[in-house]
């Protein structure tokens, strides 16, 4: 689904952040300055799991005695990814603050910006920092800017100062109990010489927050301000669907500041509605009522891919979300097929129903055809090109269609493959409309719910589907 995605970019750029964590950056990697952050997981809200990893991490740099006694492997780089505002610069400086250690708090792009020939030799000295006050954490925030892919573009200083990074990590001894956290947006521009066992070996997915999550980190964010009780975070969470930790901190700080405005002893839930239209305004989006809509039509179109998903049979769903993820602002999980080498022509036939049942529940429901549809058409137009040039499986017969033959062939070939999808996309259609009822409880439920298991997917339809 990827109508949304200007919107997204909007959101996800970063806005001015009023309320800065507890601990601020003091002048980056010029002296390599360090702070002792008083941030806890506690700051942190949600993302339980990613805590329990980090834990592991906190009790080696608490004890390490404990684990050299055994032999164990000591972790030196954790790699953070996912995208702005998630809360991944908060997170590192909690595990300075709940090991006591020194936190260094750089960013990529400072190594090799501002003088040329500077880079390598400003990584040496702030690891030399690092030991010197271990325990510490080096962040390196953007860590793509020094460690992309080598090849991509030859560039002598981010070669070099990525070398320098390289020469650092693996110069650890036992003894340095420094720990550094890269993050980055984008997992896959980095050189793999970084990822290697040794160096980034872990790698931690935050993503963007979800109904729970959201509600969580509004109830931090509210924690230590004179709420008063017309201000319901359920429901704010609910209509911040979207929106990431940095925005959600900007409404809570901006509601405060409408209300000292008021001269109000408390935050009201007038001054949340001033401030969450402020912050969307500053997303130049148009209003809340439009979330509310995008939102809606991303629920209906999940819903019924995972719905025909369910009626066709094939490949189990694990999960359905309509919390973005990456480019997707929403997706259906299902198992693979496991080791699946051969597909009938039925299996086929269902799979590009699925695929296609998103763009038909919009259709139904909304009356419109949305660009959301457009990696799911990709997904059709390849099965049914293969079905008529690789399969034999429509009217031009039992054969393979390649080379010279396929060119000579092209508009019988995009004929047969379109009579195909076009008789799918009608059957879809109808499947849809035969379980209307469910489309709707399980379009509404994902609204509200944002994520849906597959359990909760066959609790849900109650009565025996229509196929
Ligand atoms: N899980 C969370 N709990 C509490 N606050 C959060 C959470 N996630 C984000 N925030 C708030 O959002 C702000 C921005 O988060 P942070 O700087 O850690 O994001 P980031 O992932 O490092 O973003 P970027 O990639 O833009 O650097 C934090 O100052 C914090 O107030
Ligand atoms: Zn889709």
């Amino acid at each position: 689904m990827k109508m949304l995605d200007n919107f997204l970019k909007k959101l996800n750029k970063p806005v001015p952040v009023f309320a800065q964590t507890k601990m601020e950056k003091e002048n980056p990697t010029d002296d390599a300055a360090s702070t002792k952050p008083k941030t806890t997981f506690e700051d942190v809200a949600g993302l339980e799991e990613i805590k329990e990893e980090l834990f592991e991490i906190v009790d080696f740099m608490k004890s390490p005695d404990k684990y050299k006694k055994m032999g164990a492997k000591i972790p030196k780089g954790v790699l953070f990814y996912g995208p702005p505002g998630t809360g991944k610069t908060l997170l590192a400086s909690a595990v300075a603050g709940e090991t006591n250690s020194s936190f260094f708090n750089v960013t990529g792009s400072e190594f090799v910006e501002k003088y040329v020939g500077v880079g390598a030799k400003r990584v040496r000295t702030l690891f030399e920092k690092a030991r010197k006050e271990a325990p510490s954490i080096i962040f390196i925030d953007e860590i793509d800017a020094i460690g992309a892919k080598r090849h991509l573009e030859s560039n002598n200083e981010k070669d070099q100062t990525l070398n320098q990074l390289l020469v650092e990590m693996d110069g650890f001894t036992k003894d340095s109990n420094v720990i550094i956290v890269g993050a980055t947006n984008r997992l896959d521009l980095l050189d793999e010489a970084l990822l290697r066992p040794g160096r980034f070996d872990r790698h931690i997915h935050i993503g963007s927050p979800n109904y729970h999550t959201r509600y969580e980190i509004l109830k931090v964010h509210t924690n230590n301000k004179p709420i008063d009780s017309s201000v319901d975070l359920e429901v704010l969470a609910k209509k911040t669907h979207g929106f990431n930790g940095a925005h959600l901190s900007n409404i809570a700080n901006e509601a405060a500041i409408f209300a000292v405005r008021d001269k109000s002893d408390v935050i009201t839930s007038v001054h949340f509605d001033k401030a969450l239209e402020r912050v969307i305004a500053g997303l130049e989006s148009k209003s809340s009522v439009l979330i509310e809509k995008e939102k809606k039509i991303v629920s209906y179109h999940e819903a019924g891919h995972a719905l025909v998903s369910n009626l066709v049979g094939l490949c189990p769903i694990q999960k359905i979300s309509i919390v973005p993820r990456g480019q997707a602002l929403g997706y259906v999980l299902q198992l693979p097929d496991e080791d699946r080498y051969i597909y009938t022509k039925d299996e086929l036939i269902g799979k590009m129903k699925i695929l296609l049942a998103g763009k038909a529940s919009e259709e139904i429901i909304f009356n419109h055809k949305s660009t959301g549809a457009k990696d799911d058409l990709k997904k059709v137009t390849d099965i049914a090109n293969q079905m008529v040039c690789e399969y034999g499986m429509s009217n031009l017969g039992f054969m393979t269609i390649d080379g010279n033959v396929k060119s000579f062939m092209s508009e019988k070939i995009q004929k047969e493959a379109n009579d195909i999808v076009q008789t799918c996309y009608k059957e879809t259609l109808e499947l849809l409309k035969n379980n209307i009822n469910d489309l709707h409880v399980v379009s509404k439920h994902l609204f509200d719910k944002e994520t849906m298991t597959h359990e909760e997917l066959k609790s849900l339809i109650t009565k025996e589907c229509v196929n």
